[in-house]
């Protein structure tokens, strides 16, 4: 059954509900939506964009607050509801922000969504003029709890169904891609932090619209709302419905909220012991939740790209610039107080394929690294077929041409190659034909990509940066790890891809057979200069070199 046959499936049950259950099951399941539709906004920001959010209630009560303030005071719901999802969009863009500054964003994230949550709640305890205070505000009016209970079904389903809309797109598959490895994204020309800011904001929003709908359900709106006690629950039914899934966060939801209304009474701290063992063997024996037990029976991959990754709109060309493929000036880093680069000059002509060598920790990584945009020089300028790049992120330098393999091949393991191929077209400039021999990749829909060999997921990398028509390639020991015949045929592959493409290739590499192969130049870094540039004969006869990189004179 596809996903929406199964949306569809619950709709109607949704909608037929009213008919043959009690006034009190009608309520539950209401507060049941309500709850959905906030863990269904939870899903955008944790399932979708992979960002763990510990304080999710606080969007929540930003959208109840609104409509218990708009009672109580009698001021316009409408602005208030626009300025609690103002508030919220605001809220979690500087979060998300904050959090992807860092490089492992999960523990900001999570100090910082619970740092929201905190604040907001005690504002709401202690401003009591304006919300009550600890008592809270009593909300009335939703009139027939069975009408009102269909228009929620209404709301929820035009969310969902808009979400689905919008995850089925290219943002969607550009959205896995961000989440899933925000490297190779950017690889790929997709700017991850905005994707994943996007997501983000927008799981707040629905997040907040969750909470109006809960108000006039619930019937009070107290400083709870925006509780740790809150946001952990709706991590539980999210966890319990299933991650990533439209039907998901609603079954979680409505289980546990109607398991409360049922049993909480009577089971009392049994009934949150009882969840607590539910949570934990979910996590143990189901981790992908209720609605991921039908996966395993799917074929393929778990994760599949949206069918509109198959159809890419192509960017605008900026590679056509005029220029050396690379020009550095000056290039300097220092960490702390180690300078690992002191002034690197080095220019590669178009076409050409320059071969970095020097003694481990001479800078080579750092100043691949420097070129592709992954850090920011501390002074020097990166100029990419004559456009000025020092303080362009990856992704823009992507489109100026630049093309990136890793020391680890990266690519995302959670997708099949044939996927990740797609993924690499998503935002090319134009469509490249890959020669015949990935054929076996670009057609491979059924294993992950992870559980492929080194040499494959080296060569699938390959074949996603040919994908994205670059004129100047960039890698880092690409031989490193492979067996002598393996390192062979990607030595003769990058020579083709030189031949065919005319792209520049700049390579790290130790190896001097696979350096004397390749290099048209080579270039020596040696405690973060350049001491040599030349050919490889000339580079071997050159006495700096010998007593730099070799030891001896
Ligand atoms: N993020 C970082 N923080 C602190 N020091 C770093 C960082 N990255 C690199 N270094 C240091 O910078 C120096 C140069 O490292 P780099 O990886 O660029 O050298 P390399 O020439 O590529 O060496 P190898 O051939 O061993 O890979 C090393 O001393 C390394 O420890």
């Amino acid at each position: 059954m596809g996903p929406a046959v199964r949306f569809a499936l619950l709709l109607v049950l949704l909608a037929a509900a009213p008919f043959g259950l009690s006034a009190f099951a009608v309520a539950t399941l209401t507060l049941g939506l309500c709850n959905g539709l906030f863990a269904y906004g939870l899903d955008l920001s944790w399932g979708r964009a992979g960002l763990l959010s510990v304080g999710h209630a606080s969007f929540f009560g930003l959208g109840a607050y609104a409509v218990a303030l708009s009672q109580e005071h009698g001021w316009p719901l409408a602005v208030l509801l626009a300025a609690a999802l103002a508030a919220a969009v605001g809220i979690a863009v500087l979060v998300v922000r904050i959090g992807l500054a860092s490089r492992v964003p999960d523990a900001p994230l999570i100090l910082l969504t619970i740092g929201v949550g905190l604040l907001l709640q005690h504002a709401a305890n202690s401003l009591t003029d304006l919300t009550g205070g600890t008592n809270g505000l009593s909300v009335s009016g939703r009139g027939v709890v069975s009408a009102y209970y269909l228009t929620l079904v209404v709301v929820a389903a035009v969310v969902a169904v808009t979400s689905v809309t919008v995850v089925r797109s290219r943002f969607g598959a550009r959205l896995i891609a961000a989440s899933r490895n925000p490297e190779r994204a950017a690889q790929a020309g997709i700017d991850p932090v905005r994707v994943r800011t996007a997501a983000f904001a927008v799981g707040a929003a629905v997040s907040a619209v969750a909470g109006a709908l809960y108000a006039p359900a619930a019937g009070l709106v107290s400083p709870q709302v925006f509780g740790l006690a809150l946001s952990t629950s709706v991590l539980v039914w999210l966890a319990l419905g299933g991650r990533e899934s439209t039907v998901g966060p609603f079954l979680g939801a409505i289980l546990i909220t109607a398991g409360a209304q049922m049993l909480g009474s009577t089971w009392q701290g049994w009934y949150v012991l009882a969840l607590a063992a539910l949570f934990v063997l979910v996590v143990q024996v189901a981790p992908a939740g209720l609605a991921g037990l039908a996966r395993p029976w799917a074929r393929g991959p778990a994760v599949k790209l949206p069918p509109a990754a198959a159809a890419p709109r192509h960017r605008a060309d900026d590679t056509a610039r005029e220029g050396a493929a690379l020009a550095l000036t000056g290039i300097r880093k220092s960490f702390g107080p180690v300078d690992v680069l002191c002034g690197v000059d080095l220019t590669v002509e178009d076409g050409r394929t320059v071969c970095l060598i020097g003694p481990n920790g001479a800078g080579k990584s750092t100043l691949l690294a420097v070129v592709a945009g992954q850090l920011a020089p501390d002074a020097g300028e990166v100029r990419i077929f004559g456009a000025e790049a020092t303080a362009l992120p990856v992704q823009d330098r992507v489109r100026l041409g630049v093309g990136r393999m890793f020391q680890i091949p990266s690519v995302l393991t959670a997708l099949s190659p044939a996927d990740n191929i797609r993924l690499a077209r998503l935002d090319a400039p134009r469509h490249v034909e890959l020669p015949a021999e990935y054929d076996d990749l670009a057609g491979d829909e059924t294993r992950e990509a992870g559980a492929l060999p080194l040499a494959d997921r080296r060569r699938l990398e390959l074949a996603m940066v040919l994908a994205g028509a670059p004129r100047l390639m960039l890698l880092d020991e690409p031989a490193a790890g492979l067996g002598p015949d393996d390192a062979r045929a990607l030595v003769h592959e990058l020579k083709q891809v030189s031949r065919r493409t005319g792209c520049a290739l700049v390579v790290v590499e130790h190896d001097m057979a696979i350096v004397r192969e390749l290099a048209d130049d080579v270039v020596v870094l040696h405690e973060g200069q350049v001491i040599a540039h030349g050919s490889m004969d000339e580079i071997a006869a050159d006495p700096a070199v010998r007593q730099a990189y070799l030891g001896v004179s």
